[in-house]
This record gives structure tokens, C-alpha cells and sequence, in this order.
């Protein structure tokens, strides 16, 4: 039962966790406090910009079925990760946060 939910999670260990977090704060990510969650906030020149990588994202979110807590007004789009079935951060997370760094990296 533990294999079988550790493999369906995708829990990170110690390390990779560790390491994940150093590689996420460089990139503008930070922990949040409250939860076991990563949060990043994200400025584009306008509302057609920011959809556009919403769009995006969530294209690649309904593939993974993994999908983002996010708020966006006009040209803002704050999100935070977590994976609501484990109660925290797992390797989905990470994934999903690189797919969303490379897309805002490419508005
Ligand atoms: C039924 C469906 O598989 C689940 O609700 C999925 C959908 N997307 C999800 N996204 C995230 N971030 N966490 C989840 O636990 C999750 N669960």
C-alpha cells in the first residue's frame, strides 16, 4: 500500500526535494508558509499576454491532470502548486512549475 501510494504520488525524497527547492526559489518560486505549496507571480504587458500563457498552461495542466490554484487580474497571474490529493509538493509540482517558467519565458 505504501508503494502503491508513493508511486501514484510522486513524493519527492529529502534530496530531490531539497535540491527542487533551490533550483524553484532561483527561478522566483517561494514556499508558502500556510500549506506545503509553491507560489510564484507573474507580470505580462497586458491581458492578451498573460491568457495567452494561461492558455497555455492549462493545456499542459489538463494533459498531466495535474492543475494550478491561480488568480488572475488583467495582466497578473499568481499561482500556486500543490498536489490536493497528497496534501503537498510532489514531482508533478516541479513539472508543472518548469513547463510554467518556460512558457512565461516565452510570451
Ligand atoms: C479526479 C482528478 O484526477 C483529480 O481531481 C486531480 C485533478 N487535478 C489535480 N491537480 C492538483 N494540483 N492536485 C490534485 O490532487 C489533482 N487531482
Amino acid at each position: 500500500m505504501l508503494a502503491l501510494l508513493s508511486s501514484q504520488s510522486h513524493w519527492l525524497t529529502t534530496e530531490e526535494r531539497n535540491q527542487v527547492l533551490l533550483d524553484l526559489k532561483s527561478s522566483g518560486w517561494s514556499e508558502l508558509g500556510e500549506r506545503d505549496a509553491i507560489y510564484k507571480e507573474f507580470n505580462f504587458k497586458n491581458f492578451n499576454q498573460a491568457f495567452g500563457f494561461m492558455t497555455r498552461v492549462a493545456l499542459q495542466a489538463e494533459k498531466m491532470n495535474h492543475h494550478p490554484e491561480w488568480f488572475n487580474v488583467y495582466s497578473k497571474v499568481q499561482i500556486t502548486l500543490i498536489s490536493h490529493d497528497c496534501g503537498g509538493l510532489t514531482k508533478r509540482d516541479v513539472k508543472l512549475a518548469q513547463f510554467i517558467d518556460k512558457a512565461a519565458a516565452s510570451v
